[in-house]
């Protein structure tokens, strides 16, 4: 699904707005309606409601939603801020239609500013997505007063107060939502990790804009829903053999974290790999031989730390690392001649990312269309650079995935997949109880199973990433959020590939 900007979301409306020859207000209608229908479902109608509406169609659509819910038996009371001669053209059309019955309680100073009693059911509507300046002044004091009560606040479209897709200014006030129902399209700044507190749940309802627009509008920022991810799943062949399913190499595991190895190793059988190789330092080679039947075991020559590349290494159709490995001298040394011979994709995490990083001969010789970064924050700044904000993060992303023609996932709560042309994916499963030890070397699994099944660069990291977080969200159910553990990540994989191939 494309993720569209403030500007293009304006463009969507006015080419809908042509395309089906309507009125604006008529799409405001459609926005209500699609509103009031989420909260219906959420809050019942014995719940007194209190809309707040700015100046703009955001307060417009406030207005639109109080007549609706108040249709709907609900208790609504309005509060509108600011000078309603200056308020937009469609906010005033549905003034003027707001039902009598409903109170409307001008704020238009400081003293206005009621005091709600707790557990108030606020919908917020001051500013969507024309804000163009931080709130300051009489809207920061309402702000400033709804994030100090006690109450559950639903925004409409976006948190008031914050922009849809750069950086908000600091001085800027901002809701803290509980809830947010957005139209149509997720906004970019739901997914950054920097919004936590004002991000509560939020949920996309649609309203019929174009699909000609939405289909020919260009983006670089994406969402991967789970039709995007069944359409990309390929069904295994009837007459098929392990040799179509590629055969995999994983140099993983060192002395002390043979585990890291091994999670790699099952999370990669159980997405469908043909065949598997481990090499690892002997100290392992008797406990992955018991606890990874299914895979093949080579060893090194150093007792307890990677430091050489198999024999024979092109036969492999892609090579995962880093999980376990260590930062030692040999190690480097190894993980360099990776790089500067491999002939198949790789897929590189955890200390493999961080020898690179420490090198810039070794970032120059990152060979270009094949390789694979998967880090979590830490290792992203050490191997890119420091950023000073989410969006800077995004855009130096972009950068080092254009320089050096590579993909990465920088996992987190929506993990952002880069690619070499600009695109950026944003992930939509996964959960909190995943930020444990041992996941990521599960996602290196997942991720180099499929670019051994043929998958494209991209597709496997879009897939990988889901599935993952997928099988996170199915582990919630039966281990909750404190207990999961990476295995239990691992053990929900099956269940997680098996919903994704239902129709
Ligand atoms: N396709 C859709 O999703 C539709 C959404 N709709 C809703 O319309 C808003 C966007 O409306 P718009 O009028 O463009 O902007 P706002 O209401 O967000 O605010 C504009 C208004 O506010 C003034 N302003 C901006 N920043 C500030 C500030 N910091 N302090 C004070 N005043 C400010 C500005 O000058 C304008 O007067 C979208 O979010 C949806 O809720 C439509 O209903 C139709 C389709
Ligand atoms: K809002």
């Amino acid at each position: 699904m494309k993720l569209l900007t403030a500007a293009q979301t304006r463009e969507a409306d006015a080419f809908t707005i042509k395309e089906e020859d309507i009125e604006s207000v008529d799409l405001m209608e459609r926005v209500a309606k699609a509103f009031a229908g989420w909260f219906e479902n959420k809050f019942q109608p014995t719940q007194p409601v209190y809309i707040f509406c700015g100046p703009g169609n955001n307060g417009g659509d406030g207005l639109a939603i109080a007549r609706l819910l108040h249709q709907r038996q609900y208790k609504v009371q309005v509060y509108i801020i600011g000078d309603v001669s200056k308020a937009s053209h469609d906010f005033k059309v549905n003034l003027e239609q707001l039902p009598k019955e409903i109170v409307q309680h001008p704020i238009q100073a400081e003293a206005d500013i009621p005091v709600l009693p707790d557990g108030a059911c606020v919908v917020d509507a001051l500013f969507g997505t024309g804000l163009n300046r931080p709130v300051t002044g009489l809207y920061g004091k309402v702000i400033e007063q709804l994030n100090k009560s006690n109450n559950c606040i639903t925004s409409v479209d976006m948190p008031s107060g914050l922009y849809t897709d750069s950086q908000t200014p600091e001085e800027g006030a901002i809701v803290q939502a509980d809830f947010i129902v957005s139209f149509e399209f997720p906004k970019l700044a739901f997914l950054l990790p920097q919004h936590e507190q004002y991000i509560g749940q939020w949920h996309v309802v649609p309203i019929n804009l174009s699909q000609k627009f939405i289909s020919h509008v260009e983006t670089t920022l994406h969402c991967t829903t789970q039709q995007d991810v069944k359409h990309l799943l390929k069904p295994r062949k009837r007459f098929s053999h392990k040799g179509l399913y590629g055969h995999a190499l994983l140099l993983c595991g060192g002395y002390g974290k043979m585990g890291a190895a091994m999670l790699a190793a099952h999370a990669c059988l159980r997405s469908g790999v043909g065949l598997l190789t481990i090499q690892a330092p002997p100290v392992g080679y008797s406990v992955l031989q018991t606890a990874v039947p299914e895979a093949m075991t080579l060893v090194d020559k150093n007792r307890k730390h990677l430091s050489e590349l198999p024999q024979g290494i092109e036969k492999y159709d892609v090579i995962g690392t880093g999980p376990g490995l260590g930062t030692e001298k040999v190690t480097q040394t190894a993980i360099g001649q990776l790089l500067a011979t491999s002939t198949q994709p790789l897929v590189i995490d955890a200390d493999a990312i961080n020898i690179i990083a420490s090198s810039d001969r070794l970032k120059s010789q990152i060979p270009k269309h094949s390789v694979i970064f998967t880090p979590h924050p830490k290792e992203f700044e050490r191997l890119v650079g420091k950023a000073q904000n989410d969006y800077d993060r995004l855009e130096r992303m972009k950068e080092f995935c254009h320089k050096h023609a590579c993909y990465i996932t920088l996992k987190g709560n929506n993990t952002a997949i880069g690619t070499p042309d600009g695109n950026i994916y944003f992930n939509t499963t996964g959960n909190s109880g995943m930020a444990t030890g041992g996941t990521g070397d599960v996602l290196t699994g997942i991720i180099t199973a499929f670019v051994a099944q043929n998958y494209s660069l991209e597709e496997a990291c879009r897939l990988g990433v889901y599935v993952h977080g997928l099988a996170g969200d199915l582990a919630l159910n039966t281990v909750g959020e404190i207990s999961m553990i990476a295995s239990d990540v691992i053990d929900h994989l099956p269940k997680a590939l098996l919903s994704l191939q239902q129709p």
